[in-house]
């Protein structure tokens, strides 16, 4: 018999994949968070069926978007932390697994604001793309030490996660303008830093983040803005380190254009790739909580983080 999967499991997994939940930090926070749930409610009568159960609940939460590492990184140290002999023990340690887990994840966020801000200077003026949070983290700590500072804003098509990094610009007392996505080369020359976050970064530096990131960090370095990428350490894809390669989700055509306007426009091949890959030379620095990392070195860090650890123990047998 399948293990019982909890519904909260089932519902956090369902607004991952329809984006309810999105953007990498959030999605590891989220599902570390169901795992504790699945834990807690828990009636298994036998440590193995316990072990089934959170297994397959993380397999659950793991095959619903493909491209940020966040989320199997934060499953595979949820997993490493069960330990136990009884079922209470299992619990326990998985619910403080998750604990530790979501501490590690806000003070990594905060730590990495604090070294981003290093880079801002009073007056300077960043362009973003997409959402992210790591990126956030960075002008609040900034506009904390009382730097002044103005922002271009892509709207990131097609789901316009731009609209969400204005309103938190906004909120932040930074003065925003919003751009479409094809007029930032435009905008360049007057920007002092190009900032974006990761879904996942590989072995060679290679920075894996929303669609447009490569193009924009081509253009930035054409026109001599550095390109900062703001990622915790939990970005860093182990798989990356044994040659694996990180996969790009394609999502519903149906976020591009509805099937009417499909239709009419003579029924051509739609693609909606999420992410693209920019290459370790069009990135000037990456920003994590342990410091600022030219891309190239990411591996280092990877290797003393990771060593030959890539195992994932979702993947075991769940019986
Ligand atoms: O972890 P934080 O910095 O918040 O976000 C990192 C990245 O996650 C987002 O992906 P999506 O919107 O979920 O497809 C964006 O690509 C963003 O740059």
């Amino acid at each position: 018999m399948e293990p019982h999967v909890n519904p909260e499991v089932r519902r956090v997994a369902d607004d991952i994949g329809s984006m309810e939940i999105r953007g990498a930090a959030k999605i590891a926070d989220a599902a570390a968070a169901a795992l504790a749930t699945q834990a807690k409610e828990s009636d298994a009568s036998t440590p193995e069926a316990f072990r089934s159960e959170i297994r397959v609940a993380a397999r659950t939460l793991h095959d619903t978007r493909p491209t940020a590492v966040s989320l199997p990184n934060a499953l595979r140290y949820v997993l490493h932390g069960m330990e136990g002999t009884t079922v209470e023990q299992l619990r326990e340690s998985t619910v403080a697994a998750v604990e530790r887990f979501r501490e590690r994840l806000e003070r990594s966020q905060a730590d990495l604001g604090a070294v981003g801000a290093n880079r801002l200077k009073d007056g300077d003026r960043i362009m973003t793309h997409c959402h992210s949070t790591a990126v956030l983290a960075c002008v609040e700590a900034a506009v904390a030490q009382g730097k002044e500072l103005t922002a271009v804003v892509k709207e990131t098509r097609p789901r316009n996660q731009g609209h969400i990094t204005a309103e938190r610009l906004h909120e932040l007392g930074v003065p925003v303008t919003l751009v479409v996505d094809s007029a930032a080369r435009r905008y360049l020359n007057g920007v002092d830093h190009v900032m974006v976050g990761a879904d996942s970064i590989a072995a060679d530096g290679s920075v894996i983040n929303k669609i447009g990131t490569s193009g924009l960090a081509v253009n930035a370095r054409d026109r001599g803005t550095p390109v900062v990428v703001a990622a915790q350490t939990f970005k860093l894809h182990p798989g990356t380190l044994t040659g694996h390669s990180v996969d790009i989700e394609m999502r519903e055509e149906s976020e591009i254009v509805s099937a009417e306007e499909r239709a009419a426009i003579g029924d051509p091949t739609v693609e909606n790739p999420a992410f693209d890959v920019t290459p370790p030379r069009y990135v000037d620095a990456i920003v994590t909580e342990r410091g600022q990392f030219p891309p190239e070195s990411i591996v280092m860090l990877m290797r003393e983080l990771f060593g030959e650890n890539t195992t994932e123990p979702w993947l075991q047998s769940v019986t």
